[in-house]
């Protein structure tokens, strides 16, 4: 692939939906997207799902800008890169910063499978035609917000439900919402809002047959996980604390969880999500792809991650209308009765329109090759 343009550019969206979390509320999504142009004209899209906070981890939209203009740009400028999984070697001497480096060699997957004439889902070695998806719910501002939001989105057929926890809103919503959804496919997310201090309590859980609690504990943290695993019987979920396939080793030897969620900017692109995905099927450990309220980019490369026969469980991508009013991709990401469709369209398979996102563009730069 010969490159000859790259275009980073700031996006800001409005969300539907106020998203809260133990950390914080987003109303705005500002993000950047990364846009590779080659030679005859083809673009491979991605998107950093860094936050304008270091509120998830310690990237944020700046930091990803900087290293992308600074280092990562100029590493790949004038290369001639055959295969988008040589990019994680090119860039590995950089520490970190796994956000920024997901948002470029996510482009050049994108343009690797468009030029090769095959979705990303098979340059991926994904196999599945369709996949299952849940959907997320950030904390509401009432049991009674929640419960309406749970039963509007099993109405919509979500394979899952996931809810977020954190100290004073945990075991009381958690008995609530299975009082009235005694049946539904539960699970809980803490973003890190617990200790071992609160193992009594959250044993408490267990009572309620979730799927899984995940991240209870920090974002850096598997020693303490595993010792709660020990002494709860629902599966520990990790999320934020695992940043490589070399960390779900140590995760799993240790017994730190059960199930890993992937995310493929938090492990530093496709080609380490694809080596995660293979370590936990090696050791039988469930991954699913969990989501960052990414466009309909960021969602499209999620969908072809999610193609994975690993990935056995419900997903976090749900339909662009769950979060835009408008998204930047043609056709939306659309979910009937929890399931999502493989698209059959090289590369991610949805188009982004160029005019929506200059519309939602704050500011752009661009770096010839
Ligand atoms: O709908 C989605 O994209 C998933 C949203 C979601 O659950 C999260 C987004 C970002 C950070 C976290 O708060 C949380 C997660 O940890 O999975
Ligand atoms: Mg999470």
């Amino acid at each position: 692939m010969r490159i000859n343009r790259i275009i980073l550019r700031h996006l800001k969206m409005k969300l539907i939906h106020p998203f809260t979390t133990s950390f914080g509320t987003m109303r705005d999504k500002e993000f950047i997207l990364v846009e590779a142009i080659d030679h005859d004209g083809v673009s491979g899209w991605a998107e950093s799902v860094a936050f304008p906070e270091p509120s998830y981890n310690e990237e944020t939209l700046r930091t990803n800008w900087h290293m992308l203009e600074s280092f990562l740009i100029p590493i790949v400028q004038g290369r001639e890169i055959e295969h988008p999984g040589e990019i994680t070697g090119l860039l590995q001497h950089i520490r970190g910063n796994h956000m920024a480096k997901s948002a470029l060699e996510g482009a050049y997957w994108d343009l690797y499978a468009k030029k090769q004439g095959i979705p990303l889902a098979a340059a991926i070695g994904g196999k599945k035609q369709e996949i299952e998806v849940g959907v997320s719910i950030g904390i509401k501002n009432s049991p009674a917000e929640l419960l309406e939001t749970i039963a509007s989105n099993v109405a919509k057929g979500y394979k899952r439900i996931k809810i977020k926890i954190k100290p004073g809103w945990d075991v009381d919503i958690v008995a609530e919402v299975r009082k009235h959804f005694p049946q539904i496919a539960l699970m809980v997310d803490a973003n890190s809002a617990y200790t071992l201090a609160d193992v009594e309590h959250l044993k408490q859980l267990d009572a309620f047959s979730l799927m899984m609690i995940e991240q209870p504990f920090a974002y850096n943290d598997l020693i303490d996980h595993s010792e709660l695993q020990k002494q709860v019987q629902t599966p520990i979920c990790l999320d934020e604390c695992i940043h490589s396939s070399e960390d779900a080793r140590k995760a799993i030897q240790i017994g730190s969880g059960k199930i890993i969620n992937v995310k493929i900017g938090r492990v530093g692109g496709i080609q380490e999500a694809i080596k995660l995905h293979n370590v936990c099927q090696e050791s039988g450990v469930d991954v699913w792809c969990g989501g960052m309220l990414e466009s309909g980019i960021g969602r499209a490369h999620n969908i072809a991650i999610s193609s994975l026969a690993g990935f056995t469980l419900p997903g976090d991508t749900a339909a662009s209308a769950n979060y835009w009013e408008e998204d930047i991709i043609e056709p939306e990401v659309v979910v009937h009765d929890g399931l999502i469709r493989i698209p059959e369209k090289p590369g991610i398979g949805y188009a982004p329109v160029v005019k929506r996102i200059q519309e939602r563009t704050e500011y752009e730069q661009s770096f010839l090759f």
